[in-house]
């Protein structure tokens, strides 16, 4: 009988270089995340460790949910956006994409301009067609080389390990419509290939972090939610050419100072937390903390808080406080920051058996 050679189309397997300059060389891999194609201007060394990667695990099917839970429409002065269709509730995924383009970071900034141009220009041109008209279709808010406008409107900052060589800027067309709100309702992460579940290399997840109603623009924040409004507002403008008016920084005055004093007393209270020598921390503390978060609306940005909150409670021997933020801070860890990452395991550990764990009652008489 004769044997069926079954054929997979999507083989995931680099090719190239097809051409250099200096030690960046254009990488590409039609076959990658299900014949979704990504192309790379990158050190050979970083794709030998893409390559080693991809052995140990699975990548993110790219095939679009057949069902968004958002539609992309426009929104008044910011262009495109993303609108939710449906409820969304925390902890719902919104898409999880793999990227177009990894572009290692000196490539952008440390050659000049010119000698970028018709090496981005190549890597484009070798994308599988929908994925290219995908990257074309994206906006630029500056002038110029298109392709150089459109990484500067839209690239994530990824690393793909082995120190400062594993720096790259990271493309997701389908991700470039987020509009930016400075107390966002969505979440995002990248996983690197590097997370302990396996399940995904270079991916870019984005997850509801409160109630989301029908009708409200799906937002992600570009920039540190902690920063005071002024900071944060020139921060948009500098890097994206907009003036930030999300809800946040559109405060009245007194309101907007109200809101900064409440991230400089975060930052205090946290530095106080973080100290375990520290003689000040009490329960109202923690309590104070959690209600801060709250009232600032930083939905997006609570996991170590409630991490530091939970470590704390425990270690003044607190246990009903340890377990309820140690669960928080495990569910909080896996929004931000994908499963399996930094202390998720922990935290589910010590909201177990907070009696167990090396910090129960060990901050007792601290306070
Ligand atoms: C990553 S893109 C977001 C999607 C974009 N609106 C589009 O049409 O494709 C970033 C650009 O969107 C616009 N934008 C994002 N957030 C905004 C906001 N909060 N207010 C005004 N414009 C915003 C700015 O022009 C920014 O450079």
């Amino acid at each position: 009988m004769e044997t069926q050679c079954i054929h997979n189309p999507y083989t995931s397997r680099w090719q190239g270089p097809h051409g250099c300059v200096g030690e960046f060389c254009l990488f590409a891999n039609p076959g990658f995340a299900n014949g979704r194609g990504i192309v790379a201007i990158t050190t050979e060394q970083n794709i030998e460790n893409l390559k080693a990667k991809e052995k140990k695990t699975t990548i993110a099917p790219a095939h679009p949910k057949t069902n968004p839970s958002f539609t992309i429409t426009k929104i008044k002065n910011k262009g495109l956006g993303l609108v939710a269709n449906t409820t969304l509730h925390r902890g719902d995924a919104i898409m999880t994409q793999t990227p177009a383009i990894l572009v290692h970071r000196n490539f952008l900034e440390r050659l000049p301009p010119s000698k970028q141009h018709a090496l981005l220009d190549a890597a484009i041109a070798r994308l599988p067609s929908p994925l290219r008209t995908a990257f074309l279709a994206q906006m630029g808010h500056i002038e110029g080389h298109k392709i150089t406008a459109i990484l500067a409107t839209n690239a994530f900052q990824m690393n793909l390990g082995g120190g400062s060589d594993g720096h790259h800027y990271g493309n997701f067309p389908e991700v470039s419509r987020f509009n930016h709100d400075c107390r966002p309702n969505v979440a995002f992460h990248i996983a690197s290939g590097d997370s302990e579940d396996g399940s995904s290399l270079l991916t870019h997840t984005t997850t509801a972090v409160r109630t989301i109603h029908p009708g409200e623009e799906l937002t992600i924040s570009y920039l540190g939610a902690f920063e005071p409004r002024a900071a944060r507002q020139l921060r948009a403008q500098h890097a994206w050419g907009f003036e930030c008016t999300c809800s946040q920084c559109s405060l009245p005055g007194d309101a907007a100072d109200a809101s900064d004093s409440r991230l400089s007393e975060i930052a205090e209270i946290e530095k106080e937390l973080a100290d375990v020598r520290s003689q000040k921390v009490n329960v109202a503390m923690l309590r104070k903390l959690a209600g801060l978060y709250e009232e600032e609306r930083l939905e997006a940005s609570v996991a170590s808080a409630y991490t530091l909150i939970a470590l704390n409670g425990n270690m003044l021997g607190e246990e009903g406080m340890a377990r309820e933020y140690a669960r928080r801070a495990a569910e909080a860890l896996v929004i931000e920051n994908g499963v399996g990452s930094g202390d998720e395991g922990a935290m589910r550990e010590l909201a177990e058996r907070p009696r167990e764990h090396f910090t129960w009652r060990a901050g007792v008489g601290r306070g």
